[in-house]
């Protein structure tokens, strides 16, 4: 039997009813992306439709958006009650430990980002959902071409979190070959959001920026000035993930595709910001995170992702940088949600 047949193979009755809505369940929903995808998806397939879940206790304003439950993704019985008590038909995974943060717990890592993705893969496998886990340009290593990295290269990465994300690209790709699993993954190049904090990654330095100059008037950076990585504004990376979800199979040639927006230095990112606050001062101090993204691509090569689907961004560093100092100067939630973060 060829591969191909056997990418037939669907449990029968559990296919989704693709005359209705979807009904999302997003796990690791509290952390940078979550809530803002919540937000879109709820105005696309309405409020009830999209439930968020994480092991934190949720804001007042969390609940008050729209479902919320609690979901250990280690946890497969209670993951199993809330996909089919809430008749779920796609999920959105997005518990994990980030890159710097892994490094920091390895153990903590690899049941996190690898037993619960064995979790979230099994569960879809078994009630025919629709799954989409984010990879990273984390992913690739110092032995992949850099400049520009393509979706097929060498993937060597050097740290638990790109090794737990080449493992769920492989898994995901193989449960869709042997399975008929819909499995669908982006590489997101560093995100960048303004209300709600990152969770320890090596790209956060272009998001603290923004407070520590509106703050202080000091930025101390702990990469190199000279450091590209490639980048993405949160609206631009959330409407790929929800264009890239309600793509028609057919459309698609591949199940992970790079996407990305910019690639740009501390001191680009310094030189944009300055023409909002140009007495900001900045002091760099490389650290640990210098070795990680010195072996992660400078720029992303998302062609692929252009041709078959159709993406494309809206957001450069300028506008960017614009929008985000605008909005933390006029919103105090910004910078109160900035100040309480720790990065
Ligand atoms: N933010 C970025 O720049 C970026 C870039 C590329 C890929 N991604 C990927 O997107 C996804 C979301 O990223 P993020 O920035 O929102 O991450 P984040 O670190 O901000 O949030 C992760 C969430 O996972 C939750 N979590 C941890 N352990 C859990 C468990 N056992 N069960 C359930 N939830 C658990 C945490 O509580 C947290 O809210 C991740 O998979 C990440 O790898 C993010
Ligand atoms: C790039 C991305 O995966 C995340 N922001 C990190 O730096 O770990």
């Amino acid at each position: 039997m060829r591969f191909g047949q056997i990418r037939a193979v669907v449990q029968p009755g559990l296919r989704r009813f693709s005359s209705s809505p979807p009904r999302i369940l997003i796990t690791g929903g509290l952390g940078q992306l979550g809530r803002g995808l919540a937000h879109l998806l709820r105005s696309r397939y309405g409020k009830d439709n999209v439930i968020l879940s994480d092991i934190i206790r949720p804001s007042d304003d969390i609940v008050r958006a729209g479902p919320y439950v609690f979901a250990d993704v280690l946890d497969f019985k209670n993951l199993q009650e809330l996909v089919v008590n809430n008749r779920v038909t796609w999920l959105v995974h997005f518990s994990a430990l980030l890159s710097a943060v892994g490094e920091q717990n390895v153990p903590l890592a690899v049941r996190v980002n690898i037993e619960g993705l064995h979790n979230v893969m099994e569960l879809s496998k078994q009630y025919g959902l629709r799954l989409f886990v984010p990879s990273t340009i984390g992913a690739f290593g110092p032995e992949s071409p850099r400049n520009p990295t393509p979706d097929v290269t060498v993937q060597r990465p050097k740290t638990i979190y790109g090794v737990s994300k080449v493992h769920a690209e492989l898994l995901g790709e193989y449960y869709h070959h042997r399975f008929g699993l819909d499995f669908r993954c982006l590489r997101f190049p560093g995100v960048i959001s303004y209300d709600t904090p990152p969770g320890g990654g090596t790209t956060d330095y272009a998001v603290q920026i923004f407070h520590d100059a509106l703050r202080d008037g000091e930025f101390r950076c702990y990469l190199r000035e000279d450091t590209r990585l490639p980048m993405i504004y949160i609206e631009d990376c959330l409407r790929a993930l929800a264009e890239f979800m309600s793509c028609p199979e057919g459309m698609l040639r591949r199940r992970t595709y790079n996407i990305t927006a910019m690639s740009f230095t501390p001191e680009e990112i310094v030189r944009s910001v300055r023409r909002h606050i140009p007495d900001l001062t900045v002091k760099y101090a490389p650290d640990h995170r210098q070795q990680i993204a010195d072996s992660w691509p400078e720029v992303f090569d998302d062609s692929n992702a252009r041709r078959d689907w159709g993406w494309q961004h809206e957001y450069d560093l300028d506008r960017m940088c614009d929008i985000i100092i605008h909005a933390l100067r006029v919103t105090p939630e910004g910078k109160k949600t900035a100040s309480a973060s720790s990065f």
